[in-house]
This record gives structure tokens, C-alpha cells and sequence, in this order.
């Protein structure tokens, strides 16, 4: 599923606010946020690297960025989201990006996340994003936010909240990050590396 409207604005805005050169997204689905983001990019240099395992949805996403004439800006990565992070590592292994957008499968979202930051892929002044991480309001039930602390709805729902819930315990006991959630659509965390 795509990122809501707010949140595609809260991405194009971050980008060029924060003057984001290299963007890193994973989960490109249809190429929604692809988009948002892409079109924020103005320097003749500026790229996104963008990873999805489905050749169907990444097809389209390729049709939309082409109709908007972005495709240059974009290198659209073919796999599992693990195999491209390995692989963009090595072929260009001091690369690093402005912001990270975590949006694919919970359960990868700790492993995606410990290669970027054990790995260096984030700039120092670099910023990630990650999607889902309040899961409609289940995450809150998972964490003791609310009476009754089992999530609701089908084990599906339940499992992906499980993930977003450990995924934001592990970001919060890093200490090389600090977090801020944003109740934004079914939350959004943005994590920054903290200065030393
Ligand atoms: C929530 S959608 C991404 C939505 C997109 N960011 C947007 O807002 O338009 C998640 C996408 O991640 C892809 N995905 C899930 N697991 C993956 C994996 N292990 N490797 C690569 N892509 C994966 C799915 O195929 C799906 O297209």
C-alpha cells in the first residue's frame, strides 16, 4: 500500500528543506513516494536509489516516473531488499545518502535499518524515515498504551505491529540515534544520527 497524501507532502517538503541530495528507498511498490520524493531532487546530481522485489508494481512505478520525466534522477533496483542493499554497498562503498525511507516488509525493518546505519550508508547530517510504525493505532495497544494490550484485528495486522513495535524499541535503545514518531497516518518515525 502507498504512503498517504500527507505524508508524500512531509517527504517532499523534508527533502527540500533539508537540501537532500541522495535518497535510499526501500519499497518502492508503485512509485508513489518514489514520486514525492523524486520531484523534491533539483541538483543536476542529485539521485534515488529505490528497491522493490515485485517486477509488477516496479513496472508501473517506472511508467509514472517516466511520464514525469524523472527517470533519470531514479535507479530502480530488481530483489529482495537485502541482496540490493549488498549489492549497492559494494558497487559504490562510500556512498552515502541524505535520507532513508523504510517502507517495505516489518519484519525487515531492523535488519534494513542495522545494515544502513552499521554500514555507514547514512550521511552524518542524514535523516531516516520509517513507515507504519504506529500500525493503526495497534502498536499503541502492543506497548501498554491502552487497557487491554493485545492488538486487534486479523493475526496479519497483529504480527506487523509486533515488528513495528520492536522496531521501534531497537531505535530507541541505539544510542547513536535519537527518534521523534509522528502520529502522521499510522506513524512515522524520523531518525537522525546524534551529534557529537
Ligand atoms: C508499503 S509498499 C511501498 C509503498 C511505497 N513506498 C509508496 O508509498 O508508494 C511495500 C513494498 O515493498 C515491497 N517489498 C516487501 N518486501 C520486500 C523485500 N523483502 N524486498 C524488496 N521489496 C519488498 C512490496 O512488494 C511492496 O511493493
Amino acid at each position: 500500500m502507498m504512503i498517504a497524501e500527507t505524508q508524500g507532502k512531509m517527504l517532499h517538503q523534508l527533502i527540500k528543506l533539508l537540501g537532500v541530495s541522495r535518497i535510499l528507498e526501500i519499497g518502492t511498490f508503485t512509485g508513489y513516494s518514489t514520486l514525492a520524493m523524486a520531484s523534491a531532487l533539483h541538483g543536476d546530481n542529485d539521485r534515488l536509489v529505490t528497491l522493490e522485489r515485485d517486477p509488477k508494481p516496479q513496472a508501473l512505478a517506472k511508467k509514472y516516473i517516466k511520464r514525469l520525466e524523472l527517470e533519470d534522477r531514479i535507479d530502480f533496483r530488481l530483489g529482495p531488499a537485502m541482496e540490493s542493499l549488498v549489492a549497492i554497498a559494494e558497487e559504490r562503498p562510500r556512498d552515502q545518502y541524505d535520507l532513508v525511507f523504510i517502507d517495505a516488509d516489518k519484519k525487515g525493518y531492523i535488519p534494513y535499518y542495522d545494515f544502513v546505519m552499521n554500514n555507514n550508508l547514512l550521511s552524518d547530517r542524514g535523516i531516516i524515515v520509517a513507515d507504519n510504525v504506529l500500525f493503526f493505532g495497534q502498536v499503541h495497544r502492543i506497548a501498554g498504551y491502552q487497557d487491554d494490550d493485545t492488538a486487534k484485528g486479523s493475526k496479519n495486522i497483529r504480527k506487523k505491529a509486533k515488528y513495528a513495535h520492536e522496531f521501534n524499541k531497537h531505535v530507541l535503545d541505539d544510542s547513536r540515534v535519537q527518534v521523534v514518531i509522528l502520529p502522521l497516518f499510522d506513524g512515522v518515525s524520523i531518525i537522525n544520527k546524534k551529534r557529537v
